[in-house]
C-alpha cells in the first residue's frame, strides 16, 4: 500500500502536466464501443447475430481515398515522442493522435471493408461495423474531427473496385458533416452522398461554406452531393422523417444504388452533448427500414459519432434489431416538421430539382404557419430572396430564443426507454385459394394477423413511385399510425413486381409492421403466382409464412 501511495504521489504531479500539454479527448472514449456492445449482448440481438472478425486496412486499402504522404506521415505516429505527437496533432483540427491510434484506425477501416465482403459475398444481408475512431470527416491527406482515415469513403471505394458496385449511396446520419466524404465523392456521379448535419448557418463546427445545401457537387458529380443543414437545435422525428420521404428516398430510388453505406453516427440522438437535438433512438429504426428496401437490402452501417452513453447503445440496438428485420416500434410523437427543417428541406429540394426528375414535379410551397404535418402542400417553391429574407427572420427569431434554448438544455435531458419489439416467432401469414398449392416451407397454422390500409392506383414507374408512395403515402401513414396495413392488389392495378415488392417493403414500417396482403393472383402453369413468389422471397424467404 505504501509502495502505490509513494507511485503516485510522484506520478500524479507527471500525469496533470502531461494533461496539460496533450489533451485527451473527453467525449471520444473507448466505453462508447462496451456500453454498446454490452447493450447488443443484454438485449439478445448479439446472439442473433455473426460476428466477422476484423483485419487491418492494407496500404493499398486506405490508399483508395488518402495521399502517400499523409499515409507515411500517420505510419510514423507509433514511434513518436509525446512531443512529436502534439507537434503533429497540432496541424490538424479536432484530433486526438496516441501512439496506438494507427493500429485502432487501421482495424476501423479494415472492420468496415470485412463488413463489405461479408455483405457483397453474401455471406450476411446486411450488418453494423461498430468502430473507433469515426471516419467521416478525413480527407485525403488530413485527419479531422476525432478521424484518422476515412472508413466508408474507403469502404465505398473498396466496393467498386473489388466487387464493380456501379453505384454507391452513402447516407451520412451523423450529426456533423462529413465534409470528407463529400470532397473525396463531390465529382464522382457513382457515389450518391448525403448528409444531415447541424449547421446553424455556419456557426456550428466544421463551420464550412460547403456544407450548406448549394453544395450539390462538381462537373460529373453534380446533384449527387446532398447536404441538408440543420440551421437549429432540438430537431425530432418528424424532421428526420420529412427529409427521408420528400429528398432521400425519391431520390434514392431513382439513383437506385447497388449498395447503400451509412455513416452511422448517433450524436444525431436525443442527450447528446455534440448534436444537441431531440429525436428519439427509435427512430433508427425507421431509417434503417426506410434504407434496407433499397439496393436489394445489402447495407453497411458502420459506426461514426454517438456521445452520450445512454442513447448511443439505445440507437445501437435500434438499429441492429431493424437490419435483423424485426419490425420497427411506433414512431413516438410525430407533429410534423419545424419551420426551420421545412426551410433547409425547400433548399434543398430547389437546389436539386434540376438533376432529379422525382423533384422537378413535386413543388411545395413554405407554409407561413408552422406546417404541423408530415406532408406538404403543393405550390411554387420560395425563390432564394424569400428564403435570405426567411433565414433573416429565423434568425432575429433564434437570436430572441436563444435564452430560453440554453436553459432548456442546462436541465439534464431525459427520454423514455425504446419501446419492446417482440416479433413473433412465425412472422407472416398467406391466405391462398383452396385450389393453389402452398409454396413448399409454408405451414398450415389458423393464427392470424390483419391490417388496414387502401392502396394507391398506378405508380408504376419511378417518379410516379415517389409521388405518390414516397412523397404522400408514407408520411400520411406514418403521422395516421395505423395499428393495421392492409394490401390489395388486383391483376388491373398497373404495379409492377419491382415497385409492389418496393411498397411492401417500405410500408412494413408503419403498424409495426402489422401487414395483410390480399393479392388477386393471375394464374401460372405449376399454380400460384410470380408476385406470391416474389413477395415470400423478399419478405425474409418461406420458412416464416403461415399458410391458411
Ligand atoms: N474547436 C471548437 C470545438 C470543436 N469541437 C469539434 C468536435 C468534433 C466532433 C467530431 C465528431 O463528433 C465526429 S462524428
Ligand atoms: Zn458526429
Amino acid at each position: 500500500n505504501n509502495f502505490y501511495h509513494n507511485v503516485f504521489a510522484f506520478s500524479a504531479p507527471i500525469l496533470l502536466c502531461l494533461y496539460y500539454f496533450f489533451p485527451v479527448c473527453k467525449i471520444e472514449v473507448p466505453e462508447r464501443l462496451t456500453v454498446s456492445h454490452e447493450a447488443l449482448i443484454k438485449t439478445g440481438l448479439a446472439d442473433r447475430c455473426i460476428s466477422v472478425p476484423v483485419r487491418e486496412a492494407t496500404d493499398a486499402d486506405i490508399l483508395l481515398v488518402h495521399s502517400e504522404e499523409y499515409l507515411e506521415a500517420v505510419k510514423k505516429t507509433p514511434y513518436m515522442t509525446l512531443e512529436d505527437l502534439q507537434e503533429f496533432t497540432l496541424q490538424y483540427g479536432d484530433v486526438y493522435f496516441h501512439p496506438n491510434i494507427y493500429h485502432c484506425a487501421k482495424l476501423a477501416a479494415g472492420a468496415a471493408l470485412q463488413l463489405v465482403d461479408s455483405v457483397m459475398t453474401g455471406k450476411v444481408r446486411n450488418g453494423m461495423a461498430l468502430v473507433r475512431p469515426p471516419g467521416h470527416h478525413s480527407m485525403r491527406s488530413a485527419a479531422s474531427g476525432f478521424c484518422v482515415f476515412n472508413n466508408v469513403a474507403i469502404a465505398a471505394q473498396y466496393a467498386k473496385q473489388q466487387y464493380g458496385v456501379k453505384r454507391v449511396l452513402i447516407v451520412d446520419w451523423d450529426v456533423h458533416h462529413g465534409q470528407g466524404v463529400q470532397y473525396c465523392f463531390e465529382d464522382d456521379p457513382s457515389v450518391l452522398y448525403f448528409s444531415w448535419h447541424r449547421y446553424e448557418h455556419q456557426k456550428f463546427w466544421p463551420q464550412l461554406k460547403e456544407s450548406d445545401y448549394n453544395s450539390v457537387g462538381k462537373e460529373k458529380g453534380a446533384g449527387f452531393n446532398i447536404n441538408v443543414p440543420w440551421n437549429k437545435v432540438g430537431m425530432k422525428n418528424s424532421d428526420y422523417l420529412s427529409v427521408f420521404c420528400h429528398i432521400l428516398l425519391p431520390v434514392a430510388y431513382e439513383f437506385s444504388p447497388d449498395l447503400v453505406l451509412v455513416c452511422a453516427g448517433f450524436d444525431s440522438a436525443i442527450g447528446d452533448p455534440e448534436g444537441e437535438m431531440c429525436a428519439s433512438p427509435d427512430i433508427f429504426a425507421h431509417l434503417t427500414h426506410l434504407l434496407m428496401n433499397l439496393a436489394g437490402g445489402k447495407l453497411c452501417a458502420v459506426l461514426e459519432g454517438g456521445y452520450n452513453l445512454t442513447s448511443l447503445p439505445q440507437s445501437v440496438c435500434q438499429t441492429v434489431q431493424t437490419l435483423l428485420g424485426d419490425p420497427a416500434p411506433r414512431p413516438a410523437n410525430l407533429d410534423g416538421p419545424c419551420e426551420s427543417a421545412l426551410e433547409s428541406l425547400h433548399c434543398v429540394r430547389s437546389a436539386h430539382r434540376q438533376y432529379w426528375s422525382c423533384l422537378k414535379h413535386m413543388t411545395f410551397i413554405f407554409t407561413a404557419s408552422s406546417n404541423n404535418s408530415l406532408l406538404l402542400s403543393p405550390a411554387e417553391l420560395p425563390t432564394s430572396d424569400v428564403t435570405t429574407k426567411r433565414i433573416k427572420l429565423a434568425e432575429e427569431e433564434e437570436d430572441k430564443l436563444k435564452k430560453v434554448e440554453e436553459e432548456k438544455n442546462a436541465e439534464e435531458e431525459v427520454w423514455p426507454e425504446p419501446p419492446k419489439r417482440v416479433a413473433p416467432a412465425v412472422r407472416t401469414a398467406l391466405v391462398l385459394p383452396n385450389d393453389v398449392a402452398c409454396p413448399d416451407g409454408c405451414k398450415h397454422v389458423n393464427t392470424s394477423q390483419v391490417c388496414l390500409l387502401v392502396l394507391l392506383q398506378g405508380c408504376s414507374d419511378v417518379s410516379g413511385f415517389a409521388q405518390a408512395v414516397l412523397g404522400l403515402l408514407l408520411p400520411l401513414g406514418y403521422e395516421y399510425d395505423p395499428s393495421l396495413v392492409l394490401l390489395a392488389r388486383t391483376p388491373d392495378s398497373g404495379l409492377c413486381d419491382s415497385v409492389w415488392q418496393q411498397l411492401t417493403g417500405l410500408l412494413q414500417g408503419i403498424a409495426q409492421g402489422h401487414t395483410l396482403v390480399l393479392m388477386q393472383v393471375r394464374r401460372r402453369r405449376r399454380g400460384g403466382s410470380i408476385s406470391v413468389y416474389l413477395l415470400l422471397h423478399f419478405w425474409g424467404g418461406l420458412d416464416r409464412w403461415q399458410v391458411f
